[in-house]
């Protein structure tokens, strides 16, 4: 029999996941306009969708055949994707196939580790993308039993500086170091960038903002044509 791992891996090979996320206080951030984001994302030919908060990866799950990569963000300090095992077994809970969960070494709210989170997600029936933002946290999310590791914080975590782009270099490092199919995320902006990150060794690659945050695209055409 095909393990859920090798089914969800084959099912995003070489293909998009469309990140469906809206900040705290965006108008977009409603659940029936996150769920039709993910059926546009759907109809656009996405293998996978990822979404935030467990009523929304529900709502997603329901309505579209895709996979959700489920995460729950709970600020925006410190470590707040899924920083908790609470968090992640009701994100598995809620329908997540993948549940994506902070894996950078700093402290957990629960005084939990990311083994913990991984061994929890597992027993619940869910695999677990590893967001990080070093060769070195994904290596050893990897050893701890990550499904997948994905560049997701790179340029956001102290130690690990802001870039204009996409962390590529972490990408082409991270795949050849591990076993683990390696995700591509964060500041992809076009479809150059994410044809570019598989060439880099990238699995699969995940498109939020460029896709899916019509009120962060508006600010930067704005910004753009206000003179100096
Ligand atoms: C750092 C962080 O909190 N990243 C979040 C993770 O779920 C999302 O806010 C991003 O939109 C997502 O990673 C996709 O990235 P981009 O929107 O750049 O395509």
């Amino acid at each position: 029999m095909t393990s859920p791992s090798h089914r969800f891996n084959d099912a995003v090979a070489g293909r998009l996941i469309v990140s469906c996320q809206a900040p705290e206080g965006d108008p977009m951030r409603h659940t029936g306009t996150l769920v039709r984001l993910a059926l546009a994302a759907e109809a656009g030919g996405a293998a996978a969708v990822r979404a935030n908060a467990p009523e929304v990866v529900a709502a997603v799950a329901a309505a579209t055949p895709l996979p959700v990569v489920g995460l729950w963000k709970d600020g925006d300090t410190g470590v707040y994707i899924t920083p908790t095992v609470r968090h992640a077994l009701a994100v598995a809970g809620a329908g997540a196939a993948v549940v994506a969960a902070d894996a950078t070494d700093r402290p957990r709210p629960d005084g939990s580790v990311f083994a913990d989170l991984v061994r929890a997600v597992h027993e619940a029936g869910a695999l677990v993308m590893a967001d990080v933002s070093t060769l070195e946290e994904g290596v050893r999310a990897a050893r701890e039993g990550a499904d997948l590791v994905s560049t997701t914080l790179s340029g956001y975590v102290p130690g690990s500086p802001a870039q204009d782009g996409p962390d590529l270099g972490l990408v082409e490092r991270l795949a050849a170091a591990i076993g683990v199919p390696v995700v591509a995320e964060g500041r992809i902006a076009t479809p150059a960038d994410a044809a570019a990150a598989l060439a880099r060794g990238a699995h699969s690659v995940v498109v939020g903002t460029a896709i899916t945050a019509p009120t962060a695209l508006t600010r930067a055409f704005s910004r753009a044509l206000v003179t100096p």
